[in-house]
């Protein structure tokens, strides 16, 4: 079998932060196209920083990333702001722009496609609205487009930062927590939203969670982290539920 290029390439990545604290330490990690990967860990293993170095949020220290065969270490300007068009981020608490409309957040999915003055003025174009109203009706909340984004429950604004990072027809979604704030039923709405995309359009997403459940739930594989180390990585299938175990142990002091 012809192994395809991995989509996400962690080669001996580390990342330590300004003030000496190690956030990642020797990542080996390959993530193929249309996956969906649950990263699982204790706080403070080092989750969101993996997930922000995918971005270039965060710089890494040493090592190589590539993502679609492209190292990330030079990317600056027009071919860093390319790169984080192709890729969704959805944060726990949810980013939207409270003041303004839902139709209005989920336009913003697009600036990366418009300069940045046409932006700022709101100017998007008739195609733009209309995929706005197909991404709202993929999150069933086509009803809410003229709603301010501040009232909408925490489920509802998930949704619609769900629906903002479709918009910009990314091929990688990045979801740092997105259901840490939110009931279980709106958790289930959430990641199912997640899934549908990831398996309808093929997006390669990587979610970061604190629930074994879910993640065993939703993911196609499962990674874990501790102490900034990749100590765990297999398909779903291969999954047992006593390997969390290890990925959950305390340090020894
Ligand atoms: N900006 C920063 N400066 C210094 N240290 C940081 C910074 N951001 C994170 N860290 C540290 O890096 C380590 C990994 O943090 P990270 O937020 O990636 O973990 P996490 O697994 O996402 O945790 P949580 O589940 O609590 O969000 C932790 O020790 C954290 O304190």
């Amino acid at each position: 079998m012809v192994s395809e290029q991995p989509v996400i390439s962690f080669r001996k990545v580390s990342k330590i932060y300004q003030n000496g604290t190690v956030g990642l330490k020797d990542i080996e990690l390959d993530i193929q196209a249309g996956e969906f990967v649950v990263i699982v860990g204790l706080s403070g293993a080092g989750k969101s920083t993996l997930l922000r170095t995918i971005n270039k949020m965060h710089e890494i220290s040493s090592g190589e990333l590539l993502v679609n065969g492209v190292s990330l270490a030079p990317l600056r300007g027009k071919k860093l702001r390319a790169l984080r068009r192709e890729i969704g981020m959805i944060f726990q608490n949810f980013n939207l722009v409270k003041r303004v409309s839902v139709q209005r957040n989920v336009l913003s999915g697009r600036v990366g496609y418009y300069p940045t003055w046409k932006s700022v003025l709101g100017l998007f174009n008739p195609a733009d609205k209309k995929r706005a109203v197909a991404a709202l009706q993929r999150v069933n909340l086509a009803e809410k487009i003229y709603a301010r984004a501040d009232e909408l429950s925490g489920g509802q604004q998930q949704r619609v930062a769900v629906a903002r990072a479709f918009m910009q027809q990314p091929r990688i979604i990045l979801a740092d927590e997105p259901v840490a704030s939110l009931d279980p039923l709106t958790t289930t709405a959430v990641m199912d939203d997640l899934k549908n995309l990831n398996q309808e359009f093929k997006i390669t997403t990587i979610v970061n969670l604190h629930s074994v459940p879910l993640a065993l739930k939703y993911a196609d594989r499962i990674i874990g982290l501790r102490a900034g180390r990749l100590v765990y990585n297999k398909p779903i299938d291969q999954v047992a539920t006593q390997d969390f175990a290890a990925i959950y142990q305390e340090e020894e002091k």
